[in-house]
């Protein structure tokens, strides 16, 4: 899959809601700029997540452009609001934890739940990823219980490091390319370029909502 900022959205295919959620430190919003902005900030240049917030990145799959809306949301319970509305329209999921953080890997039921609460749909696709892979020698969560854990709930997996980009760019296209291969997760969208009726019936199918 390759980048393409500067296209503009009439041109994209569909525009895809994708969500970051999982433990606060595990490295959301690190991963959210590594794959937009190509960048990583050390530790004291980096603040925690006050509420939602989110980028968008255009990119190019066979040929055809795709607009991707990546919301990143506090992992610090008080940060947090509006949660049913963050979760509405999302067609993909990316549950973080961090590789080095036993705690962070076991929050991921939790986090499991909301999902359950607020995204009930089972198409969404749903993505675990381990992030800072980069601590090797400080590892509390082998790949191989993260993959288990994946298996058992039916997730993809990916291990990565926001840090490195070891994994990274993997880990989104694959969450994209299920999404894509799940034609009726987004091709119910109206075109980016088409209005609707300002009376249109706000039902799941006219505001392209896959939760
Ligand atoms: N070594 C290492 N550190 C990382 C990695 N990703 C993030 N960090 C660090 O982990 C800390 C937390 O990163 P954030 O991206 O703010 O984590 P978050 O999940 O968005 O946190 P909240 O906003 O509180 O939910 C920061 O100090 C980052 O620099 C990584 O891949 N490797």
């Amino acid at each position: 899959m390759a980048d393409s900022n500067h296209s503009s959205s009439s041109e994209t295919v569909a525009t895809l809601k994708l969500l970051l959620i999982g433990s606060s430190g595990t490295g959301k919003s690190s991963l959210l700029m590594r794959f937009v902005d190509g960048v990583f900030l050390a530790p004291d240049e980096i603040s925690a997540t006050i509420g939602v917030d989110f980028k968008v990145k255009v990119i190019d799959v066979e040929g055809k452009k795709y607009k991707l809306t990546i919301w990143d949301t506090a992992g610090q319970e008080r940060f947090r609001t509006l949660t049913s509305s963050y979760y509405r329209g999302a067609q993909g999921v990316i549950l973080v934890y961090d590789v080095s953080s036993r705690d962070s890997f076991n929050d991921l039921q939790t986090w499991f739940n909301e999902l359950d609460t607020y995204c009930s749909s089972k198409e969404v696709v749903r993505m675990i990823v381990g992030n800072k892979v980069d601590k090797e020698s400080s590892r509390e969560v082998s790949k191989q219980e993260g993959q288990e854990f994946a298996r058992k709930l039916q997730t993809l997996f990916v291990e990565c490091s926001a840090k490195t980009k070891l994994g990274v760019q993997q880990a989104f296209d694959e969450l994209v390319q299920q999404i894509i291969d799940t034609p009726s997760l987004w091709q119910k969208q109206a075109p980016a370029n088409v209005r609707l009726q300002p009376n249109a019936e706000s039902s799941a199918e006219s505001s392209g909502c896959s939760c």
